[in-house]
């Protein structure tokens, strides 16, 4: 598990991005940060790999206080998806995939062995791995991100706004992909958005976040779509708008996420029969 303690993020110039922030983020479940522009999300992810530190206050990942682990080995233990895939432009998809194991001195044969088989497990066609990263699309580069994210077998995976810059049906199908991912591969992932629907799509545990990194709500979807802490969440989670409006309905035991006009958005992965809303 992940744990903040206490933690607050001053930037030089004094932005204080998180201020006295605490939370446990359990093993091999999705916690989603969400929040607008601004809230802290980012800052919050890059503390747990340590491209940031923080101010004041730990975090500890299985009880080991990221601080006292060389930031370098502790990067290339945990997966990393940004929104940009981040691939380098000059390599193959396939040695892009392998990049950190390659770095970590995995034989160039098997790095690419795992990075073909990594290619089938985020479901791209392995004939695309000698293709440039310019030469796929970009719900194919965003896979491509993933299936590097996942090249050290991290128990961790962190999420920055991995599928913002994609168009709404790929969108729509990289959130099904990673659902199944997490149904297979069971990883600790953490996932920043500002979509408030992928939030309660992925998330396990979603935490609503305010500016300064401070929680409006912690809870799973079911939880806060039921009951919204306050107006800020309420607005946030759409619930005033009727726009959105999104709902949970139990249906044969399992919960699903409905949209407004009454449409499967998705199946929420931790639902108990009987403890899903009725729509409203
Ligand atoms: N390196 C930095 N130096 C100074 N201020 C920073 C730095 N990085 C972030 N900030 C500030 O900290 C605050 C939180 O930024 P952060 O990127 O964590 O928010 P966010 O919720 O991820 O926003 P977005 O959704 O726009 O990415 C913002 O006010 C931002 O301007």
């Amino acid at each position: 598990m992940i744990e903040f303690r206490h933690v607050t993020k001053r930037f030089p110039g004094g932005t204080v991005a998180v201020e006295d922030f605490s939370l446990v983020l359990p093993s091999r479940k999705t916690t989603v940060f969400a929040g607008s522009s601004g809230s802290g999300k980012t800052t919050l992810l890059r503390m747990i790999n340590r491209m940031v530190d923080p101010t004041e206050g730990s975090i500890e990942i299985d009880g080991v206080d990221v601080a006292t682990v060389d930031p370098v080995k502790l990067r290339r233990s945990i997966g990393y998806v940004m929104q940009s895939s981040g691939l380098l432009p000059h390599r193959t998809v396939v040695d892009n995939v392998a990049t950190v194991p390659l770095l970590r001195r995995v034989p160039r044969r098997q790095a690419r062995t795992d990075a073909l088989a990594l290619l089938d497990t985020v479901g791209l066609d392995r004939a695309l791995a000698d293709r440039y990263p310019s030469q796929l699309s970009g719900g194919q580069q965003q896979r491509v991100g993933v299936a590097r994210g996942l090249a050290v077998d991290p128990n961790i995976l962190l999420m920055d706004e991995p599928f913002g810059a994609v168009d709404p049906i790929v969108r729509s199908e990289l959130q099904q992909e990673l659902l199944r991912l997490k149904r297979e591969l069971h990883k600790t992932i953490v996932f920043v958005t500002h979509d408030v629907e992928e939030a309660f799509l992925l998330g396990d545990q979603v935490v609503i976040l305010r500016e300064g990194g401070r929680v409006a709500q912690v809870g799973s979807p079911a939880e806060i779509l039921a009951r919204p802490a306050d107006d800020f969440v309420a607005r946030f989670v759409g619930a005033d708008r009727g726009r959105r409006a999104l709902h949970v309905v139990t249906q044969d035991g399992a919960e699903l996420l409905m949209d407004s006009e009454g449409r499967v958005a998705g199946v929420l992965g931790h639902g108990k029969p009987g403890t899903g809303e009725q729509p409203r």
